[in-house]
């Protein structure tokens, strides 16, 4: 237990929000689209300050990842697209798009590996190379493919291209995800966004041509790599593409074993790299709770009920069966949260990610499913009840899908807080392992001072709340406006 000890910071020693900056208030409001919403809710008094927050300053921070040398008026761009950014209040590229974008658009196109924390603009960076390099004249000529590793991530990357491409006329998107294209009917539209194994048939059906494709995206790309049965899709499907397409590989995260494999899958590519140092998220303070056992688990999650529901919260559970039934369990209790994993029916699971988008549900348990890639920007709080393990027998701590979890909150300069249980020996040395790899100072949460705990976590959540009524995510709008 002394490697987790060394690492734990005392509360008072925590960085949460100061490490944001807090600006004018005039400054934040034309970061946003008017679009504020009531904050009422919790009954918490919401400070002055709290909403203090500028996106435009911490964009002129070149110590962030939000900060970029270059415009978007820089980078030859369409006047359409660059239409579409700045509706969505993107005034200024981050960090990876203002790297990223100049080489995936340089002629010729050459491949492209690019790292860059959770939550700093990925998905914007690759959806505006696609929409940079199709030809809309063929609107439904297939030209782009993005794959992603679920449904909900390809249903999201479906929503950025429509808002970024609003103004591109006619925008044609099809998403190749189980249930979601009409057999043997050819698709029709010029980007495709899906799932490996859907596209594979498709592509084996003879439903896609893919004579025409420019451009292979794989988002969370070291995790489709690795993974078995998806990393042999992904390539199944590489190899029935054009021999010069153009493949751009995108992740917070490369392990070194999955970065050679990638290099190997996108050959000579452009590689865009973070140090493990640089990988966690500044505005996101990780605690832990030492819980006496695995049944005092359930207890401590009912005490933080409340403090979840102040903002939007995903508790990270192993399995399906728990995630059901801790569900069932806080229902019973009087909880109001929904689960969702892979078990659900596909129709079911967009349906139950559109109300937490909404707003509707604030509190989900899932699986490793929504670990990667989930964009809502009021996600206060991420809980990893269990903590991610990998390996045969669960035998290795999984320090990726930890960052990945954790990222679901945090997004884009924002604030938030991540809770992990520990409960025995091997818990605690998996997080103090998963610390140690990334040198992340955790703050323990004394539950014996339960009142002194609730304060440290909400003053952060109270924050997150504030600042993405002022700055709504792209997903939001997307989510809002359907
Ligand atoms: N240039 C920008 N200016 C302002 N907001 C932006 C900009 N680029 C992206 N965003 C917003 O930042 C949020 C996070 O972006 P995105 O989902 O692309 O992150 P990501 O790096 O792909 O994250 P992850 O690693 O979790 O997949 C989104 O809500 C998006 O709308």
């Amino acid at each position: 237990m002394s490697d987790l000890a060394s690492r734990i910071t005392k509360p008072d020693e925590a960085v949460p929000a100061e490490s944001q900056p807090e600006v004018d208030a005039p400054a934040a409001e034309a970061q946003n689209d008017g679009a504020i919403e009531e904050l009422g809710g919790s009954g918490l008094q919401e400070p002055e300050w709290d909403v203090e927050v500028s996106l435009s300053d911490l964009q002129a921070n070149e110590a962030t990842p939000f900060h970029s040398a270059t415009q978007w008026e820089d980078m030859g761009l369409s006047e359409d697209l660059l239409k579409g950014l700045l509706a969505l209040k993107f005034l200024k590229p981050s960090k990876v798009q203002g790297k990223s974008l100049p080489l995936m658009l340089s002629d010729p196109p050459r491949n492209m590996m690019a790292q860059s924390q959770s939550g700093t603009g990925k998905t914007a960076a690759f959806v505006t190379a696609i929409l940079s390099r199709v030809d809309f004249n063929q609107p439904e000529q297939p030209q782009a493919l993005a794959l992603a590793p679920s449904r909900e991530l390809a249903r999201q990357i479906e929503g950025v291209i429509g808002a970024i491409g609003r103004f591109i006329k006619p925008l044609k998107v099809a998403a190749a995800i189980p249930g979601a294209l009409p057999r043997d009917q050819p698709v029709r539209s010029a980007v495709i966004v899906g799932t490996p194994g859907t596209v594979q048939d498709i592509i084996r059906r003879r439903q896609l041509d893919v004579s025409k494709l420019k451009v292979l995206v794989l988002d969370e790309a070291d995790n489709m790599l690795d993974q078995q049965g998806m990393g042999d899709q992904c390539l199944r499907v590489k190899n029935l593409l054009p021999k010069s397409i153009q493949i751009l590989l995108f992740s917070a995260t490369f392990p070194d074993k999955v970065g050679a494999y990638a290099m190997k899958f996108a050959p000579n590519a452009h590689s865009l790299k973070l140090q493990r140092n640089e990988l966690t998220v500044k505005g996101i303070s990780q605690m832990f709770i030492d819980c006496a056992d695995d049944n005092i688990k359930y207890d401590v999650l009912c005490k933080l009920y409340g403090l979840m529901t102040i903002g939007q919260s995903v508790i990270f559970v192993k399995t399906r069966e728990s995630a059901n039934e801790i569900q069932r369990r806080m229902v019973a209790d009087g909880h109001k949260v929904s689960a969702l994993h892979a078990a659900f029916d596909g129709n079911e699971r967009d349906d139950l990610l559109a109300k937490f988008r909404k707003g509707e549900n604030k509190v989900l348990i899932t699986t490793n499913v929504l670990a990667r890639g989930i964009d809502v920007s009021t996600v206060s709080m991420v809980i990893n009840y269990d903590i991610p393990m990998k390996g045969r027998g669960d035998s290795e701590p999984d320090a990726e899908t930890y960052l990945h979890r954790i990222g679901r909150t945090g997004r884009f300069g924002r604030v938030g807080v991540s809770i992990s249980f520990v409960y025995d020996k091997k818990s605690f040395d998996a997080l103090s392992s998963i610390a140690n790899t990334y040198g992340i100072d955790l703050v323990r949460l004394d539950t014996d001072d339960w009142d002194e705990a609730e304060e440290r976590v909400k003053e952060v959540i109270k924050k997150n709340r504030a600042q993405a009524a002022y700055a709504p995510s792209a997903t939001d709008n997307v989510a809002k406006a359907s």
